[in-house]
C-alpha cells in the first residue's frame, strides 16, 4: 500500500500550500492508483477535475514527489468516475464526526508497541480503560514531543468505547477547549458549553501545558474537573511536562493533577524503536529487511512521528525511484535530512546567539511578543533551529512558546525566500552560522 503512504505525504504538503476550500475541491476525491514504473497514479471524478488539476497544480503535485526523493517526479491522471464524492458527503460526515468522539482509528492499544520507555504509561492507561473512573483519577502522562501521549489516550478512548458502548467520551486538545471557551463567552452559550463538559463519562485532554498563563481557561477547566471527579468519571490529561513544571498553573489545579497517577513516557530504545518501525511496515503489507529498519532507528532516536515519517519517506523514496529498499538507498533517501544536521549544537544557544545580535533577551524571542523588531530574529532562530538541530517543527513550536507547527513552517518558509533575495538576511545567516559552527 505504498502509493496511499505517497500519497498521504503529497497531500500534507499540498494542504500547507493551497487554501482549505481548494483542498476540499480538488484534493479529496484524488484517490491513489498505485505507482507504476515510479509513475504515481491517480484517480479523478470527472474529466474537468482532470483538467483543472493538470493545469493549476501540476507542479505542486510534482514538488511534493521531489520532496519525498523522487528524482524524476511523475503522476498520471485517470478519469475513474466512481471516485465522485457527493457534495454534501463532506457536510453529513462533518456532522457524524461531531457526534462521535474524534478517535484516530489508529491509536489503539493493539498498535502501540510497549517498551521500558513507556510500559508504566501504557498499565495504567490499560487499568483506565478496563475500570474508567476507579483506577486512577486523573490519569496524568507526560513526555517528550512525538512519544505517544496522544496515542495512549485515544487507545483507552477506543477501549472505553468498546467496553462500555453507553459511555460518552470526549476528546480535546487544550486548544480546542481554549477556542471553544472563548466563543461561548462571546456568544452567550456558556450553559451550553458546561453542560457539554460535564455530561460526559471519559474526558480526555490533549496537551494540557498549554492552559498555563490562561486565567479564565483553568477557571472553567477547574469547575469542569470537579464536576467530573466528584461524579466517579474519568479523566485523562496528556502534557509535555509533569505539573509541577507548568508555569502559572493554580495551585488548585496543580494539586488536583496530581491527585490521581502521574505517569511519563521516555524516549523509546533502539529495540522498541525497531519493533516500532515492523509494526508499521507490516501494517501496509511490506516486508523490509531488520537491516534496514536498524539502519532508520539509528538514525531517528527520540520522536516516534520523525521515525515513522523517516520511514516513509525510504519506502516512498525507493517506490518513486523504482530501486529495491536497501540499507544504501535508505541512506541516500535520508541523507538529504539528516546530513545537513549534523552540527551540534543545542537550540538554546541558537536562540541565545540570535537574541545577542539583535541585541534582545531569548525570551523575547521564545516570548509572545509581536513585536516588530522580535518577529524577524525569531524566525531566523527557528531556521536555524531547523537547519542546525534535529529538532522537528512541532517541537521547535514548542521551544518558541508553544507556537503551532505550521507557525515555525511558515517561519522557516520565509526566511529561505529572504536568504535569496535580501542581503541583510544573507549576510547575519553567514555570520551566525559561522558562530554557531
Ligand atoms: N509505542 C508506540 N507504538 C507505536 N506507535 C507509536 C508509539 N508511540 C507513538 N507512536 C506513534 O507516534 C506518533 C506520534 O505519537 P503521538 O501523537 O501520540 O505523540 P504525542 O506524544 O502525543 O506528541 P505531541 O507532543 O506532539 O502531542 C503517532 O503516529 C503514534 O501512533
Amino acid at each position: 500500500m505504498t502509493h496511499e503512504a505517497v500519497w498521504h505525504h503529497v497531500l500534507e504538503h499540498i494542504r500547507r500550500n493551497i487554501t482549505e476550500v481548494e483542498y476540499h475541491t480538488w484534493f479529496e476525491r484524488i484517490r491513489p492508483l498505485g505507482i507504476r514504473d515510479g509513475v504515481l497514479e491517480l484517480a479523478v471524478p470527472t474529466s474537468f477535475a482532470l483538467d483543472w488539476i493538470r493545469k493549476h497544480y501540476a507542479e505542486l503535485i510534482q514538488e511534493a514527489l521531489s520532496l519525498l526523493g523522487a528524482q524524476a517526479p511523475r503522476f498520471e491522471l485517470k478519469v475513474v468516475p466512481g471516485t465522485a464524492v457527493q457534495e454534501d458527503i463532506f457536510h453529513a460526515s462533518a456532522k457524524q464526526e461531531a457526534e462521535k468522539p474524534k478517535l484516530n482509528p489508529k491509536y489503539t492499544f493493539e498498535n502501540f508497541v510497549v517498551g521500558p520507555n513507556n510500559s508504566m504509561a501504557h498499565a495504567a492507561a490499560v487499568a483506565v480503560a478496563e475500570s474508567p473512573g476507579r483506577a486512577y483519577n486523573p490519569l496524568f502522562i507526560y513526555g517528550g514531543v512525538g512519544l505517544g501521549k496522544t496515542h495512549l489516550m485515544h487507545a483507552v478512548g477506543h477501549s472505553v468505547a468498546k467496553r462500555f458502548p453507553h459511555l460518552k467520551i470526549e476528546y480535546v486538545s487544550t486548544e480546542t477547549f481554549t477556542n471553544e471557551l472563548i466563543n461561548a463567552i462571546r456568544e452567550d452559550r456558556m450553559a451550553e458549553f458546561r453542560e457539554r463538559y460535564r455530561s460526559v463519562d471519559l474526558l480526555l485532554v490533549d496537551d494540557i501545558q498549554f492552559i498555563a498563563g490562561k486565567e479564565r481557561t483553568q477557571e472553567e477547566f477547574f469547575h469542569t474537573f470537579n464536576a467530573l471527579y466528584e461524579a466517579h468519571k474519568q479523566i485523562i490529561l496528556s502534557s509535555d511536562r509533569p505539573p509541577k513544571d507548568i508555569p502559572t498553573l493554580e495551585a488548585r489545579l496543580r494539586s488536583r493533577f496530581e491527585w490521581g497517577l502521574i505517569t511519563d513516557i521516555q524516549p523509546p530504545d533502539l529495540e522498541t524503536r525497531i519493533a516500532i518501525l515492523k509494526m508499521n511496515a507490516e501494517q501496509r503489507g511490506l516486508r523490509i529487511s531488520e537491516e534496514v529498519l536498524e539502519y532508520i532507528a539509528r538514525q531517528v532516536t527520540s520522536n516516534i512521528r520523525e521515525l515513522e515519517g523517516a520511514l516513509m519517506r525510504t519506502i516512498a523514496y525507493a517506490s518513486l525511484n523504482g530501486v529495491e529498499l536497501t540499507k544504501q538507498v535508505a541512506a541516500k533517501a535520508l541523507s538529504e535530512i539528516f546530513a545537513a544536521r549534523e552540527v551540534a549544537v543545542e537550540p538554546e544557544e541558537i536562540i541565545r546567539k540570535v537574541a545577542e545580535r539583535y541585541g534582545l533577551r531569548p525570551e523575547d524571542l521564545t516570548g509572545g511578543g509581536r513585536r516588530k523588531e522580535v518577529v524577524l530574529p525569531r524566525q531566523i532562530a527557528m531556521f536555524l533551529v531547523r537547519e542546525l538541530t534535529r529538532a522537528s517543527l512541532p517541537e521547535i513550536g514548542q521551544l518558541f512558546g508553544g507556537r503551532d507547527h505550521t507557525t515555525v513552517l511558515y517561519a522557516i518558509q520565509k526566511i529561505q525566500e529572504l536568504a535569496e533575495s535580501d542581503r541583510e538576511v544573507q549576510k547575519v545567516l553567514r555570520a551566525l552560522r559561522e558562530e554557531l559552527a
